[in-house]
């Protein structure tokens, strides 16, 4: 087993055991939940699992606070946002192992998850004052039209234990240089991350009840049913799964909210045989590994042509044995360790499947109990038949399942067939190609030539059953506000 690991901070003030709600640290609480190290289930934290009123709480706290907040200038909200930004960064090593302890992620991802978090604060400190509206000729002479993008209101935000940083950021930043206030819910395994943020928030100086977070455990479905049913809450932005996503969009209906859903994807990763092979295997291997394949935008399946399929194999599976797995604060450790125990079942289930359905083994990997129950040695497959589970759902876990094409339009046709559309990737050397096949995939996002490219710059999100709204760029802000019209009538007309 790895062995227990207790990191040490420059500062402990980031470490918080108690809910932030309405600018005050809350721990009281007739039940505790645990956080625990997934590498060694070791107790790092015991929080409060609050009752359901503490969203009414919260809620109330941010629609009062929402009354001033969405009148403060765009030049305090980028302040505030930038002071964000800075104290994320001067923290940056205490927060990456806040996040890899609670999450397993080596400490360089983890570090690298909150640079990538803090990014969008400083991407929304920049994106709060280019809020623009527009002028319009208005139809009837006598009248003159202008719109103004109005903060939307009080937003809920759910968010999943896979990214327990950039998740919150990404909505929190947008939400917050729009205007609007926030009543945040992270995942119960991984709250530490968020917790600190709240932190940070408070350091920054934003006023009490603009941030809030709520804590839970065992009542996750009804904290959810609060903030999909609470009047006053007028957005709910949610990452997690599609099946979470279809019950928030039913409870919503009841007050018909605005809605931004981030869910599941299940990418296709294709490499044409006249690629650059060494540099599609680097960017395959980075692509599929982000968060040891626990990530939405991670390849699920891989489309090797045909003529390559056997040398693509056997190169990434190279790549694959040099891994070195353990406790992902421990020195040298390249990969961590699932969320959880059942994390693992998904993986192994489709590879049990590919196999009976004729894929070959290039690297069997499996569980490894000598380090704990949530270690896995990642499993590498070619010649796996499209019928395979894999193929049309999302393992979200390290099992690399290489499916062989002929042509471009075969491939498109099996990477359309599913019904999620969040992230691919196209690896040729060929313009054509790229364009082509880029253009005929179904889904929000398309990378080309690179394995990773999540980024604030670039709009975030899905079409079909992956969600809608996007996150991030400058398109990210708009999905907190909503356009108000003025019109001007009983004016004289235009000379
Ligand atoms: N599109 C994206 O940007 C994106 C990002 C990360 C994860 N994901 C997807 O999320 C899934 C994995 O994450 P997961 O297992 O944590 O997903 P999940 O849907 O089970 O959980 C996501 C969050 O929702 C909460 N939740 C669960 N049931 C709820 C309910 N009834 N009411 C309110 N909240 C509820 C969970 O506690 C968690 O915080 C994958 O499908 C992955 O692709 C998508
Ligand atoms: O898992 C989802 C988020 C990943 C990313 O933002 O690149």
């Amino acid at each position: 087993m790895v062995t227990s690991f207790k990191p040490t901070f420059v500062s402990d003030a980031l470490l918080k055991d108690a809910a932030y709600v309405n600018g005050k640290w809350i721990k009281k609480s007739e039940q505790v939940f645990e956080v625990t190290d997934p590498a060694t289930g070791e107790v790092i934290m015991k929080l409060p699992d609050q009752d359901v009123e503490i969203v009414d709480e919260a809620i109330d706290a941010a629609y009062s606070a929402f009354k001033t907040f969405k009148n403060s200038t765009v030049r305090q909200r980028a302040t505030w946002l930038r002071k964000l930004y800075t104290l994320m960064m001067d923290n940056i090593e205490d927060l990456g192992k806040i996040l890899s302890w609670e999450n397993g992620k080596p400490l360089a991802e983890g570090i690298g998850e909150i640079k990538y978090a803090a990014s969008f604060f400083e991407w929304y400190a920049e994106e709060a004052p280019r809020i623009y509206g527009t002028t319009i000729t208005a139809g009837i002479e006598t009248n003159r039209v202008f719109t103004r993008r109005e903060p939307v209101g009080v937003c809920g935000i759910i968010c999943p234990w896979n990214f327990p940083s950039a998740m919150i950021t990404r909505k929190a930043g947008a939400a917050l240089a729009a205007g609007c206030t926030i009543v945040l819910k992270p995942d119960s395994q991984t709250p530490l991350s968020a917790l600190a943020i709240a932190h940070l928030a408070h350091e920054a100086g934003l006023p009490a009840g603009v941030f809030n977070v709520v804590l839970s455990h065992t009542r996750t479905p009804e904290f959810g049913i609060k903030l999909c049913e609470s009047p006053k809450v007028r957005k709910v932005s949610f990452t997690g799964s599609t099946a979470v996503g279809k019950i928030l969009m039913k409870q919503c209906s009841s007050t018909l909210k605005k809605l931004s859903f981030e869910l599941g994807g299940n990418a296709p990763l294709i490499v044409f045989e006249d690629a650059d092979m060494d540099k599609a295997v680097d960017e395959a291997v980075a692509c599929k590994f982000r968060g040891l394949g626990q990530t939405c935008v991670c390849a699920n399946r891989f489309y090797v042509q045909e003529s390559i399929m056997d040398e693509f194999a056997s190169k990434f599976a190279e790549k694959v044995k040099k891994f070195v797995i353990g406790h992902g604060l421990k020195e040298g450790v390249t990969h961590g360790c699932m969320i959880n125990p059942k994390a693992i079942e998904k993986v192994e289930a489709h590879s049990k499947d590919a196999i009976e359905k004729g894929a070959k083994v290039v690297v069997a990997g499996g569980r490894l109990p000598d380090l704990g129950p949530t270690f896995y040695s990642p499993t590498v497959l070619s010649h796996v038949p499209q019928s395979a589970d894999v193929a049309s759902q999302e393992t979200f876990g390290p099992l690399c399942a290489m499916i062989p094409f002929k042509t471009a339009e075969e491939v498109v046709g099996y990477a359309n067939d599913t019904e999620v559309g969040l992230a691919a990737y196209v690896f040729s050397k060929n313009i054509d190609t790229i364009y082509t096949v880029s253009e005929a995939l179904e889904t929000g996002m398309v990378s080309c030539n690179t394995g990773v490219f999540s980024d604030s710059t670039v709009p975030f999100g899905g079409v079909k059953e992956s969600g809608f709204g996007r996150e991030g760029s400058l398109h990210g802000i708009e999905d907190y506000t909503v356009i108000k019209s003025t019109i001007i009538g009983g004016l004289p007309k235009r000379m």
